[in-house]
């Protein structure tokens, strides 16, 4: 039972136009009967039926559904008694015009937990009831008015309601398929209660249980109706002729009879303009001719002309006819479409009216109005092909969208990527120090300074890994067969790094060093050597033909063996330490001890044991050296930068080293070392800190002897490289991201033009009480899919041709567009087309239904 208290409802309240379209209605309804809301047109019927059905919101008073009160409008609420109680039938049906009959009605069983199989017995019921069974698998669109009703109303009844309400549901037919469907309806009411929208007396008095005469908003009349028992047809085209009074005229050859409506005044025969010709003798072949002598016989009738003067003659076997009055003559038959039939206006009586046999179980009350997700699925893949034309269009845009957006995306990941390899040329956990002196400090005093400040800093073991600054160019010697066998090249942008910070798991080829003339080189400078314009590049086709190859200095000729490269994202030359000692002009070739027996103990006559021990200050020389030093009777070494070591032993001349010392020593000398040529490195992990902490120390030494300069190359290349590269960005962006906006505007209009052209399939889906997120995850959907196709696709052809193009060195595309780039593009162009599809769909649905089912 529905009761409706003190409805009231207002369009644009509180504007000029503010409309009081209901005012305080009161009713009650039963559970079954045939109810029927007459009135005027703008008297407010539909807006009531709208609101009683929950399509619509209103301003105050209640409803009472079977003790569900409402009494403000609450979309969830509403949404459920909907889809709970109510079937909707509407003048202009809100069919799915281009699917099928089957499908429109399985679509109101979306809501519900249901099998497939439970959902199109159903369905067959229900149409096969309606006598629609075999139009089943046809298109709406190709169904008549009355079938497209029949359709709307097994949707209604499919699902089992308690009401079905019915605007006009007779409005677009004809008076065959108008009996028809109020037959229908009537048959229907039986089981639950039918509310009818109507303007036309006649129909509603005859199927009616109980009118509702509504006029400005207010019930005027509400009374039991006593159906008529028959009903006449409104056939006004045909002609029954016992409806009219008859005259006949009568000689030997004619009888002519004439038929009028009692009713109809004379001068009516006028506007009406037609007549028809009837009669018993009037042979099937009539013709039609002009009077021959006009003149003879005009004068006699000219003052006649309100009555209808018709001459006939009989001649040859034909009959002719003179029409001397304005009046238009039509003959009976199918060319004029109206037939006189001899009998009186057919009649149609209550009793006859088709029983339909109908009766279906209420559905088990899954009640989400949440489509199950195979339903979005199919909805989505509909949507699709409702697309038509449009799918075209979008497609077309879509695939625009993402080779423009592929294009620009390649252009800026470019331009905010930086190709370390080629700008990067020192490793990023080196910080290296310079020291300046002070205007006038002595040298000496400078060298004592900086050696007081080296040795702070390794005493303190925070930042204490030094190692020698080697900024000497090596070259490459290439040792194969051919022309061009023994030519070097210069090897440049790379770090000495000492091979204790080497892991093996680096290698990616090759073997870790075991000696000092061994190096590993890692592939970031390998590469940048091949790509580099020297004549030996080219010959080098993979890191891997580096193996064997002899790296030297040209200054000196020290030189080292690359056995292994590897892969650390660094560009280093992996040495052992003592021998950069080397690489400078003024160093010595020193070697330590350890180092030394780690190759060469017990090694026949090599000279070096392994329980041979150096003191401090002491060293073993090469042979030569020993030799020439014992010629000299003196074994004594000095260097003005590193003191006297006393030479107690030699070792063999083809170990490539002058002296070897002890551990301690060689660092002292490394110390010296570093401390004398003003630079040193420190390898850390932290830099920032390094920095910090090295500027610190220095700046105790900033008055009398230096000033510091502490740097981490790698940053300062990198920072470098990003100012130069922030002065070229603006226009080329501009022009980018100008390209991505303009794409997604023609993609929100084209998604904003197709929601409103889609607003009729939109209303279907609401008035059917399909939730929002339901209807909105079929629209996400339906974009993911036509992405799919077109975005996926675009992105990854035209990423692809990028890349390939970056590729061909003749080219000279210098581009870094990696695929995490593309995959991230083709992500946000995702993202955005579901936004933006999102958007205007949400803004209809979320309307109140009623609004969407604007009549036409
Ligand atoms: N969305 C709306 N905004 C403003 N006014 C509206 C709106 N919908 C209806 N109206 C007005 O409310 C009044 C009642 O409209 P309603 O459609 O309920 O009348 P009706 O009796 O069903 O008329 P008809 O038989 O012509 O359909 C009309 O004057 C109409 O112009």
């Amino acid at each position: 039972m529905i009761r409706v208290k003190k409805l009231n409802k207002y369009f644009n309240k509180g504007k000029n136009n503010e409309l009081h379209v209901l005012n305080d209605i009161n009713l009650e309804f039963e559970n079954n009967g045939l109810v029927v809301i007459l009135g005027e047109s703008g008297s407010g019927k539909t807006t009531l039926l709208n609101t009683i059905g929950g399509l619509d919101v209103f301003a105050d008073g209640e409803i009472d559904y079977d003790g569900e009160t409402v009494n403000r409008y609450s979309p969830k609420k509403i949404e459920k008694i909907r889809n709970d109680k109510f079937g909707y039938i509407f003048q202009n049906y809100y069919l799915l015009m281009d699917n099928s009959v089957e499908y429109n009605v399985k679509l109101a069983l979306s809501v519900y937990d249901m099998t497939d199989e439970e959902k199109q017995e159903r369905t067959e019921y229900v149409l096969d009831a309606l006598n629609m069974g075999r139009y089943k698998k046809k298109l709406v669109s190709e169904l008549s008015g009355g079938q497209q009703q029949r359709v709307s109303i097994a949707r209604a009844l499919v699902k089992a309601p308690s009401i079905i309400l019915a605007d006009e549901p007779t409005g677009n037919l004809d008076e065959e398929n108008t009996i028809n469907t109020m037959s229908l309806l009537r048959n229907i009411s039986k089981e639950c209660l039918v509310i009818v929208v109507s303007h036309e007396k006649r129909i509603s008095k005859f199927f009616a249980d109980r009118i509702i005469e509504i006029q400005d908003g207010q019930v005027k009349k509400d009374y039991k109706n006593k159906a008529t028992k028959s009903y006449e047809k409104a056939d006004d085209s045909n002609i029954y002729l016992r409806e009219l009074s008859k005259e006949s005229m009568e000689n030997d050859d004619f009888r002519i009879n004439i038929y009028k409506d009692s009713r109809q005044i004379k001068g009516n025969a006028d506007k009406e303009n037609s007549k028809i010709i009837s009669g018993e003798n009037i042979s099937e072949k009539i013709k039609t001719v002009a009077a021959q002598d006009k003149e003879n016989q005009g004068n006699e009738i000219k003052n006649e002309t309100d009555k209808i003067v018709l001459n006939f003659a009989w001649k040859d076997g034909k009959l002719y006819i003179q029409n001397l009055s304005d009046t238009e003559i039509a003959f009976e038959g199918e060319e004029s479409g109206c037939q006189m039939v001899d009998d009186k206006k057919p009649q149609i009586d209550i009793s006859s009216v088709d029983e339909i046999d109908y009766s279906l179980e209420k559905p088990k009350a899954g009640r989400t109005a949440k489509l199950p997700f195979r339903e979005i699925v199919k909805m989505a893949r509909e949507n699709l092909k409702l697309l038509g034309k449009k799918q075209a269009f979008m497609i077309g845009t879509l695939l625009m969208v993402s080779v423009l957006l592929s294009v620009g995306a390649a252009d800026f990941t470019n331009r905010m990527s930086i190709d370390k390899q080629s700008v990067v040329k020192s490793d990023s956990h080196v910080v290296t120090v310079q020291l300046s002196p002070v205007e006038g400090v002595f040298d000496d005093q400078l060298n004592k300074a900086a050696k007081d400040f080296i040795g702070k800093i390794k005493q303190e073991n925070k930042y204490s890994d030094i190692f020698i600054s080697a900024n000497c160019d090596m070259a490459v010697k290439y040792n194969g067969y051919s022309q061009l066998g023994g030519s070097v090249a210069k090897l440049s942008g790379y770090s000495f790094i000492s091979n204790k910070h080497l892991k093996k798991s680096s290698l990616i080829c090759g073997k870790m060093p075991e000696n000092r003339d061994e190096a590993v080189v890692d592939k970031w400078v390998l590469e940048n050597f091949m790509k580099s314009d020297s004549a030996i590049a080219p010959l080098y086709k993979k890191v891997d033909d580096f193996i064997g190859t002899t790296i030297i200095s040209p200054a000196n000729q020290i030189e080292f063996k690359i056995t292994g490269v590897s892969d650390t994202g660094e560009p280093d030359i992996f040495v052992e330490e003592n021998k950069l000692l080397g690489l400078s002009y003024s160093a010595m070739n020193l070697a330590s001890l350890d180092e030394m027996k780690r190759i060469y103990a017990d090694k026949k006559g090599s000279g070096i044991k392994s329980d041979t021990k150096l003191e401090s200050k002491k060293v073993l020389a090469r042979k030569s050296i020993y030799n020439q030093d014992k010629m000299m009777g003196s074994f004594l070494f000095t260097d003005q930068r590193y003191g006297t070591f006393e030479i107690v032993g030699y070792f063999d001349d083809d170990i490539n080293v002058d002296y070897i010392a002890n551990e301690q020593d060689c660092e002292n000398i490394r110390t010296t070392y570093n401390a004398y040529s003003k630079s040193f490195d420190v390898y850390t992990d932290d830099v920032d800190g390094a920095i910090k902490y090295l500027k610190k120390k220095a700046s105790a030494y900033r008055k009398k002897y230096f000033t510091a300069s502490v740097k981490c190359q790698y940053n300062n290349q990198l920072n470098k490289y990003r100012e130069k590269r922030k002065m070229n960005v603006g226009t080329k962006n501009i022009v980018t991201i100008a390209l991505a906006v303009l794409a997604f505007i023609m993609i929100y209009f084209s998604i904003k033009s197709n929601a409103v052209s889609r607003i009729e399939e939109l209303t279907v889906y609401r008035l059917l009480g399909i939730e929002k997120g339901s209807i909105l995850q079929a629209y996400v959907l339906e974009m993911m899919m036509l992405c799919a196709y077109t975005v996926l696709p675009g992105a990854l052809i035209t990423s692809s041709i990028i890349k390939f193009m970056a590729q061909v060195p003749s080219l000279q595309i210098k581009m870094i567009y990696p695929w995490w780039a593309v995959l991230l593009l083709i992500i946000i162009i995702f993202a955005i087309n579901i936004i933006l599809s999102i958007l205007p769909v949400n803004k209809i649905i979320s309307r109140p239904p009623a609004e969407l089912a604007v009549k036409d």
